[in-house]
Parts: C-alpha cells; structure tokens; sequence
C-alpha cells in the first residue's frame, strides 16, 4: 500500500515520519524546493522542527505526479488550499483512493466542511472515501513521538479501520468514528477558542480563566455542532474537549499564539501585518460569525474573538464584555 502526503509542512512531514517509522511505502509532495531539499539531503524540516532529525527512511519531491497509483493521499495543506489541490491531483489518482484529510477549518467561500470539499472536488469513481484524521496532535510533539491519540473518521468506517491500522503504533494510537459532522465542526471551532485563550493569556488572566474560557468554549462548541447534526458525545472526545484543551493550554499552538500576541498588545494591528502562518481559526471566526448570526446561535466567546479580529474591538473590553452579559442570557 503507497501512501501520498500532500504538503511539506509541519503536520506532512510529522505524519511521513509516522509512517516511515511503521516502515510504510511513503512519500511527502511539496511545492517548497528548500523544504524538500532538507527532507532528502539532511534528512531535516528545519523551517518547522529546526534540529529534530526525521526517520532517514522519509522522501519528499516535488512533482505532483507521484500521486498517481497511490492507495492513500493524504491532503496536508491549510484549508484554504485544499479545492485547488483536489483538483490538480484529481487526474492522478486512480479508481477508490481513500483521501485522508486533516485540515481543521471550513472552505473559505462556501463554508463546507473539509469533507464536502474533498468529495466536491474529486471525481467520484476516484474516491473510496474522506476519511479525517484529527484530534489534539501538535505536530512539533508527534515528530519528536510524544504519546498521541486522534480520531479516524470516515462515513465508510472500513476505509476509518484501514487508516487506523496504517498510522497506529507504540506512539500514536488511532480510534474511529463515524460522526464526520460534529468531528469537523469541534476541530474547527476549538481553533476560535484557541485565539480566545491565547488573548485571555496575553492580558495577564490565569488559570481560572483558562477553565472558564474551555469550559465555556465547549458548550459553544456543542451548540453549534448539533445544531448541524453533531452529536453531543463526540464534543466529548478527541476531537472536541481533546483538541480544546491541547490547543488553548500549548505554547505549539499557532492560534493560541496568534490570541496570546493580540491580548498582549492590546491590538490585532501588527498580527494582521505581520502574521505569516497557518492561523485557521482567523478565517474560521469568520465564518461562525456570519452562520451563527443567520442561524441565531448564541456564541458569545467566538462573537468576541470575530470582533477583536475584524472590527478592531480593544482586546481588553472583551472580558467586561462576556463577564457582564445580562445574567438571563445563561445556556447549559
Ligand atoms: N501543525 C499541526 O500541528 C497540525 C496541523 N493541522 C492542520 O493541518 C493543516 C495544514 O497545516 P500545517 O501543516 O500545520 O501548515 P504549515 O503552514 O506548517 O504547512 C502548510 C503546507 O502547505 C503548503 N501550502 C500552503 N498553501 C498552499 C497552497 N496554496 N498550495 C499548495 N501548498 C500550499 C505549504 O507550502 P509552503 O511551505 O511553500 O508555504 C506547506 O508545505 C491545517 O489545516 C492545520 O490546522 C492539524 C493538526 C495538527
Ligand atoms: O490542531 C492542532 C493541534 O491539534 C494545531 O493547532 P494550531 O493550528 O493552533 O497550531
């Protein structure tokens, strides 16, 4: 079985490297010469893991091509890249390849789910199934093979199975699921939340205003994904309460970091000018903002968060803001 990962990036490289461990017929595709280059020669991704060493056994190239045959692509670019890539992968791929996605977001225009994109974008006799790999994995700990355990979620649970038994091993245990929505939705939304606890941080709050903020986070997380069809108990899981804590507690975080330079600035004006990585919880407080308004969810954190980011609101009103809502305004 050939596994193809899209991305050179940190979580591409971090899950080549899991499968190389498990001694997998793996490549890693990017776009990114220097990326590449350190993959092969020096067997580095110094961009992302500076010193760490990756398993010898990891290859990278650059030619698209490589797609052609695989059993397994695995899609490791930011979601707003994953349409197009779908696309100029879609020729290569041959008849029943599962597309394994990890992407936590929504689809920039449209909305959809990283799932709906994938299925969207790629001709259907080429695909077997989408199947998503997420839950709480900072990928600067799975390439050093920190204990992790995540989520395979496919409609199609043998295809779940089949990516279950391709990345487990001693360090990285896989459980499945079948609960694509209220999975997508709780990888999506804990990045909001992230930010959230990252500007909390920055303004000097601690620890009790950490479990408010998660505790909190969750029930909006909840609201909004069964309100499109989650189920409750998967919020529970990996891919809900897991992510949450992981991302809104970890120095790794780019959305936590993203919130903890806002907080301590008092402003979101040199992130916006400056800012050059992978924040997906930016664009995704977004898109909460705009469906929950029309669907009339109430999401009193990510609403702040969406308010910091996109009409300058001064971080530090945000707390009187949530704190002195009007106290009949009380969900479970
Ligand atoms: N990093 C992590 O710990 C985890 C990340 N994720 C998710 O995985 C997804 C990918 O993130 P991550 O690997 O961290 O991101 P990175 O920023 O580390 O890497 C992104 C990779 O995608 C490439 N890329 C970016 N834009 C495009 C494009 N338009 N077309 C083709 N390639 C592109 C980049 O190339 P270049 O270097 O040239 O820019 C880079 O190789 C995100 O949705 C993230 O939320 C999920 C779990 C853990
Ligand atoms: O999703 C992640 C870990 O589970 C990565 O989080 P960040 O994108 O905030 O770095």
């Amino acid at each position: 079985m050939r596994t193809v990962i899209i991305g050179s990036g940190s979580w591409g490289t971090a899950l080549g490297q899991v499968l190389a461990d498990n001694q997998q017929d793996v490549i890693v595709y990017g776009r990114n010469q220097a990326e590449v280059s350190d993959i092969n020669e020096n067997h580095h991704n110094t961009k992302y893991f500076k010193e760490t060493e990756l398993n010898p056994l990891l290859t990278a190239t650059q030619d698209l091509s490589v797609v052609e045959g695989a059993d397994f692509v695995l899609l490791a670019v930011p979601t707003i890249a994953i349409e197009d890539m779908c696309k100029k992968i879609d020729g290569y791929l041959k008849p029943n390849t599962i597309v394994i996605n990890v992407s936590k977001g929504f689809h920039p225009e449209t909305n959809e789910r990283m799932s709906d994109v994938i299925r969207r974008s790629i001709s259907s006799n080429k695909l077997s199934s989408v199947v998503s790999l997420i839950g709480p994995s900072h990928a600067e700990e799975v390439v050093i093979r920190q204990l992790t355990t995540i989520d395979a979620i496919s409609l199609k649970m043998e295809d779940a199975k089949q990516v279950q038994m391709l990345f487990s091993n001693r360090y990285f245990r896989i459980y499945t699921g079948s609960d694509e929505i209220g999975s997508e939705l709780g990888a999506a939304l804990k990045n909001v939340m992230a930010i959230a606890s990252g500007i909390l941080s920055g303004l000097g709050y601690q620890d009790n205003t950490r479990a408010a903020l998660i505790t909190r986070g969750l029930q909006e997380m909840v609201r909004y994904g069964t309100f499109f069809g989650g189920q409750e108990r998967t919020f529970m899981g990996l891919t809900g309460i897991g992510d949450l804590i992981v991302t809104c507690t970890s120095k790794h975080s780019r959305n936590f970091e993203c919130g903890y330079q806002i907080g301590q600035e008092n402003t979101v004006d040199n992130f916006w000018a400056n800012n050059t990585k992978t924040v997906e919880g930016v664009r995704t407080a977004k898109i909460v903002h705009r469906v929950a308004e029309k669907n009339h969810i109430s999401m009193p954190i990510c609403e702040e968060v969406y308010q910091i980011l996109y009409n300058h609101k001064k971080p530090d009103t945000c707390a009187d803001s949530l704190m002195l809502r009007d106290l009949k305004e009380e969900f479970r």
